[in-house]
């Protein structure tokens, strides 16, 4: 069974404080992951940073803590293999490439798991989530975009709900992703097609008490997969 995990990215932090805010966000206790933003302004009209950055926040959430927090690096990069040796140096977990950035999926998946790192794949909004399937059996990670990548703080896309659902209904124990306008206010469609890892960048980040936030998004997604398990057993 898929446990609920809180992922917010840093994007919408204070770069300036970055490991206060973090630590701020983690404290809440609901939090699992650090949601990492990489991009490129190559794959996306955008720039955020790179490996440094993680290297230093690596530093901030040690490894051998007691809770150790999961640095989910979301790669939103042309060529998405030359990158996974930097990430997996710089303290990287989990490393998310976009199938629109590479011919070749699967040797992408396989250099990932080389480098120890969980291999995890997203579909931007145009691709239909039907093109993960030859990979998901290798995947540990499915992320479905639930806004255009390359900004934090769009609308969230209620019609990307049916390729969580499609995934769900196909691969039960699959972690699948949402990321993109993911609130106290769209959690709902979310956790009810069957997303188990919920990134929020703005709805976490910018209000002055994260845990009202982060504790809401975490019980509706923890209800929902209460609520498939017996269902279904
Ligand atoms: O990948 C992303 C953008 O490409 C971000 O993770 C995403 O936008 C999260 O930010 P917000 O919750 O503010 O929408
Ligand atoms: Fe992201």
């Amino acid at each position: 069974m898929v446990k609920p995990i809180i992922a917010p990215s840093i994007l919408a932090a204070d770069f300036a404080n970055l490991g206060c805010n973090c630590k701020k966000v983690v404290d809440t206790g609901d939090v699992d992951w650090l949601h990492i933003d990489v991009m490129d302004g190559h794959f996306v009209p955008n720039i955020s940073l790179g490996s440094p950055v993680i290297t230093s926040l690596r530093k901030a959430f040690p490894r051998d803590d007691a809770k150790p927090i999961v640095f989910d690096c979301h790669m939103m990069v042309s060529e998405p293999e030359q990158w996974i040796a930097d990430i997996a140096k710089a303290g990287g977990d989990s490393y998310t490439f976009h199938f629109e950035a590479t011919k070749d999926p699967a040797k992408v998946i396989k250099k990932i798991k080389e480098h120890g790192l969980k291999a995890a794949m997203a579909v931007k909004p145009g691709t239909p989530v039907e093109e993960v399937y030859p990979y998901a059996a290798d995947l540990d990670m499915v992320l479905v975009m639930t806004v255009e990548p390359g900004f934090g703080g769009q609308k969230f896309m209620p019609d990307m709900m049916e390729k969580v659902e499609k995934l769900r209904a196909k691969y039960p124990n699959l972690d699948v992703q949402v990321d993109g306008g993911l609130a106290k206010d769209t959690i709902e469609p979310a956790a009810k097609a069957g997303a188990n890892v919920i990134v929020a960048g703005t709805s976490v980040f910018k209000p002055e008490d994260p845990k009202e936030v982060t504790s809401f998004l975490k019980d509706a997604v923890t209800k929902e997969i209460a609520a498939r398990a017996s269902a279904t057993s």
